[in-house]
């Protein structure tokens, strides 16, 4: 693990972004730990997450166009991932949300910002069973776009529908590669060096053996 992995690990649990417990999740999952990105909750820790995802970006080297972030967690991370790609790395980059409901009246549709067209980068939280970003992909379908790339903070590196991961189905699928900040294999890394965590290590590694790949 590298240090600005461990760095985003500490700064996840400080917020309780990242905890242990009991939690379903979007797949029905029931799983020992959750990452909950809406936690970071304020300027600073929104600028610092869009520094971590920024360097990330500029770090994958992959083409594209706009990025987009799905509705809801997604908005903020795009938000702050543009700006920080501006402030840190002199890149002026466009960027796209949805709204889950299209608006009737006004400037109307589903779509906010940036036009979602050429090579999209979708950036959002985690992935699990990868229906989330199956959504995304309908709606960049849809609008004549294609995925360059995927950026998340962290992959939970679970089976998708099948005997694949969920990413490895996506990358398949859509012939795009996904980047994450940290994967489960980092986190449980962080927290074997940990004494004070076993209990919730043994946890975590009881759900991979079901789930994980
Ligand atoms: O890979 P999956 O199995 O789809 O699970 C992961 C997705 O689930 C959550 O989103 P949710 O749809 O709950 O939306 P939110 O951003 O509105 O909280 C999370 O933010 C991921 O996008
Ligand atoms: O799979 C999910 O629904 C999920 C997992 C997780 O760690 N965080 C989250 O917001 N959703």
């Amino acid at each position: 693990m590298k240090a600005y992995q461990r760095e985003f690990i500490e700064f996840a649990m400080s917020k309780d972004v990242l905890k242990f417990g009991e939690f379903t999740l979007k797949s029905g999952r029931t799983s020992p730990y959750f990452f909950n990105a809406g936690l970071f909750n304020s300027g600073r820790d929104l600028a610092r997450l869009g520094r971590f995802y920024a360097a990330a970006l500029v770090d994958a080297n992959i083409q594209y166009d706009v990025l987009f972030g799905p509705a809801y967690k997604g908005i903020p991370i795009a938000s702050a991932t543009a700006v920080q790609l501006a402030e840190v790395h002199d890149q002026d980059v466009p960027y796209c949300f949805n709204r889950k409901e299209a608006k009737d009246h006004g400037e109307g549709g589903n779509l906010v910002g940036s036009p979602l067209q050429g090579r999209i980068m979708l950036v959002d939280d985690v992935i699990t069973a990868g229906t989330a970003i199956r959504e995304s992909m309908d709606i960049i379908q849809a609008n004549g776009a294609e995925l360059a790339g995927v950026l998340i903070a962290l992959d939970r590196q679970e089976k998708g529908k099948g005997e694949l991961s969920a990413i490895q189905e996506v990358e398949r699928d859509y012939n795009a590669e996904v980047t994450a900040i940290i994967t489960l294999a980092d986190l449980v890394e962080y927290l074997s060096e940990q004494p004070a965590m076993a209990e919730h290590l043994e946890q975590v590694q009881a759900y991979r053996q079901q789930y994980g790949i």
